[in-house]
């Protein structure tokens, strides 16, 4: 399934050159000039920066300040809030995800999330990973072993339930139930991971095992990471971006952000002195 549904005629094909960061690192996203409103809410404001391929971005910021706003516009998660609207480009290989001419249920299969509370569906672990390759088509046993199989690998759980793959999910731990919903997530063939502070309901060591997994599928994926943790952003994250009241303040190298910051809100904000 193709993520536009149908080219507008008045569309303009965008540039190439568009993908390619100034320091030539390939880019995942472009973001250009983007506005989100809640009805009367400005909630984000005129923010442009491009996010890099196969790296970690934090977004980081005190509450309200916009973060998940601006994550969940990337897969259009805020077109389930009456009264939510957008304005400027979120650009994905050549596409303006914010356009009305997207498919979102192809786009979210390409662009997946995964949120703060693991959200397992109340089925098997195997279940909850074909649940949605079976509603897309996909029903030889074969192949959907080998997908569960990738999968849980992938998330670094493979080990862990192997033999207990038919028991429900919900047996699972908190720090398990997240892994699996990372593995559900993985196995639509995502390139893109958004994850809204996907560590911050668990423990001190399935957070350890979560930060661990996010900087092994880096290798393979983008990852943009909404976090309050700001150990958790400066160890996991390549580019960090700090937004104060919908205004992308500062957007950097983590080593940057943390250690020499551009402005004075940046340095206030990590150094604890509000929020
Ligand atoms: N579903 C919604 N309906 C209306 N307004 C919303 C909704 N979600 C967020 N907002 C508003 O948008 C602004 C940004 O909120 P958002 O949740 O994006 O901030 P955040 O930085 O992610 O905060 P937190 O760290 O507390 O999750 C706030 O003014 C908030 O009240």
């Amino acid at each position: 399934m193709k993520i536009v549904m149908e080219q507008k005629k008045d569309s303009k094909p965008l540039t190439k050159q568009s993908n390619i960061e100034k320091e030539n690192k390939p880019v995942a996203l472009n973001i250009k000039k983007l506005n989100i409103y809640y009805g009367d809410n400005h909630a984000v404001k005129d923010v442009s920066f491009s996010i890099e391929k196969n790296a970690v971005t934090a977004l980081i910021g005190p509450s309200g300040c916009g973060k998940s706003t601006f994550l969940r516009s990337i897969n259009r998660m805020n077109d389930l809030i009456p009264g939510a609207r957008s304005t400027g480009g979120i650009i994905y290989e050549d596409v303006n995800l914010i356009g009305d001419d997207i498919n979102v249920v192809a786009l979210r299969k390409e662009i997946g999330m995964v949120f703060q509370k693991p959200n397992p569906f109340p089925k098997s672990i195997y279940n909850n990973i074909t649940h949605a390759l079976k509603f897309n088509g996909i029903r030889s046993k074969k192949k959907l072993d080998v997908i569960v199989e990738e999968s849980l690998r992938k998330a670094a759980l493979w080990d862990e339930v192997k033999d207990r793959l038919h028991e429900s999910a919900l047996s699972l731990s908190g720090g398990q139930q997240q892994r699996l919903c990372i593995a559900r997530t993985l196995a639509m063939k995502p390139s893109i991971l958004l994850l809204d502070e996907p560590a911050s309901a668990l423990d001190p060591i399935s957070n350890a095992k979560i930060e661990d997994l996010i900087m092994e599928l880096k290798k393979e994926y983008t990852i943009i990471i909404v976090t309050h943790n700001m150990h958790q952003a400066s160890r996991i994250s390549d580019k960090t971006a700090f937004f104060l009241n919908g205004v992308l303040v500062e957007f950097d190298q983590t080593d940057k952000i943390f250690t020499n910051p551009s402005k004075k809100d940046t340095e206030d904000y990590i150094t604890g002195r509000f929020g």
